[in-house]
């Protein structure tokens, strides 16, 4: 990923304009949630989130089930990388025909290619009218060498911004969402918050980011999630071309010398899990970034990773999170939290701790095998 043509697109100011296009999406959802209202039929909250960052309409599970398989086989091509050589140079296909869940794997690839063949040929006018060009304009106009520019290299990087941002924001929101229907309290102390800023449900989608991100539970709940949810569960690796590096082991002294080009990694899981920094680790406690010594646990919560690697598309993560939460939550309840203007309650519906807790890293932190993911039923307050 080239990260110079690309920061300008995910800067804060760059966010906070797009903060109405986020909002468009959120309405259309909000929209769906209220008609499964007292139909008995059951809301998959963890397809809502996926669809609400791929633009699938209805909730169609079919991109979110590709990735989620195409995530499986990550472990084999980590370490055998000739793999995915292989399986690129297969006719689509064939692909498909060995694994038929990655059909609309395939079929984003083939629309993400035809995009940038038209933007190539500068017959793409989607942009225009808008304040930027896409993302794929930038680095084709940039000094990047040829080589990365072409079709094939622009095609992977689109589904790998695709995948990147859709599964890791959704399953942050599911868990969120879980845990704050599991625990009515604090699902109420964040209501009655949210109700400070948008006094009026009318005030819902008005409020600035800003003001959001000025929200102390909020933004507590929110990192809560993502200190749960990971980011990613996978170790992610590091590799000095040319210089050792030295670790120094602060409670020994003893010094660790790594030889260059050798291959470090480490998980958030474990670092999320340690019981010094997170005491009772595996429950979710916002209060715990609310004390005195909660500030200095930022530093502790890697969740989009650290350093000149970590996850470009940090600060538009943060926006979809805190406007989606703030949207939900100002108007939908549970049984034991409500505000009197509340639009309905949500339930879970045969989903337990098993659904949301990792029980296997397949590079995305995934829950126990076969969970249908977060699915709740809709009532009207
Ligand atoms: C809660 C949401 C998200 C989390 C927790 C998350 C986390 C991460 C992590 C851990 C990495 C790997 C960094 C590394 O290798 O050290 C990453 C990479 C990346 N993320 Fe995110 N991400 C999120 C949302 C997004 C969004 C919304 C986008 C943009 C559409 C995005 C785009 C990317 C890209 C393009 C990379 C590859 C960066 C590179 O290789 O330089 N992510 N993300």
């Amino acid at each position: 990923m080239r990260r110079s043509a690309l920061n300008p697109y995910f800067s804060m100011a760059s966010v906070t304009r797009l903060q109405p296009v986020v909002q468009e999406r959120l309405d259309v959802m909000l929209k769906r949630m209220n008609e499964f209202k007292n139909t008995g039929e059951v809301l998959n909250m963890s397809y809502m989130f996926s669809a609400l960052g791929n633009e699938t309409p209805d909730f169609d599970p079919s991109s979110r089930d590709a990735a989620l398989v195409g995530l499986n086989s990550i472990h084999i091509m980590k370490h055998i990388p000739w793999v995915y050589d292989v399986m690129k140079a297969l006719p689509d296909g064939l692909v498909q025909w060995l694994q038929p869940a990655l059909a609309s794997f395939l079929e984003l690839k083939r629309t993400a290619r035809a995009q940038i063949e038209n933007i190539i040929d500068g017959e793409n006018e989607e942009w225009r009218g808008k304040d930027h060009p896409t993302i794929f304009h930038a680095i084709l106009d940039s000094k990047l060498p040829s080589v990365e520019k072409t079709v094939e290299r622009l095609t992977e990087e689109a589904q790998v911004l695709v995948m990147a941002g859709t599964l890791t924001t959704a399953s942050t929101l599911e868990l969120m969402v879980f845990w704050l229907l599991k625990q009515p309290a604090t699902l109420q102390t964040l209501k009655n918050e949210l109700r400070t800023v948008m006094p009026s449900v009318t005030d819902i989608g008005k409020v600035s980011l800003a003001t959001l991100e000025a929200l102390p539970y909020l933004t507590a709940v929110i990192k809560e999630g993502l200190r749960l949810g990971y980011g990613v569960s996978t170790r992610l690796q590091r590799i000095d071309p040319e210089k050792p590096v030295v670790f120094t082991d602060k409670a020994t002294g003893k010094e660790w010398i790594i030889p260059p080009k050798t291959s470090v990694g480490m998980t958030s899981v474990q670092l999320h899990h340690n019981e010094e920094n997170f005491p009772d680790s595996k429950k979710f406690l916002p209060e715990r970034w609310l004390q005195a010594e909660g500030k200095k646990l930022d530093k502790y919560l890697v969740s989009f990773c650290k350093g000149s690697r970590s996850c470009v598309g940090i600060n538009l993560a943060y926006g979809e999170l805190y406007l989606t939460m703030a949207c939900i939550w100002r108007i939908w309840g549970s049984r034991d939290a409500t505000l009197s203007d509340d639009v309905g309650v949500l339930s879970l519906f045969e989903t337990d701790i098993r659904d949301v807790e990792i029980e296997a890293d397949s590079f995305i932190p995934t829950p126990q095998k076969g969970t249908k993911g977060i699915r709740v039923k809709v009532y009207k307050s």
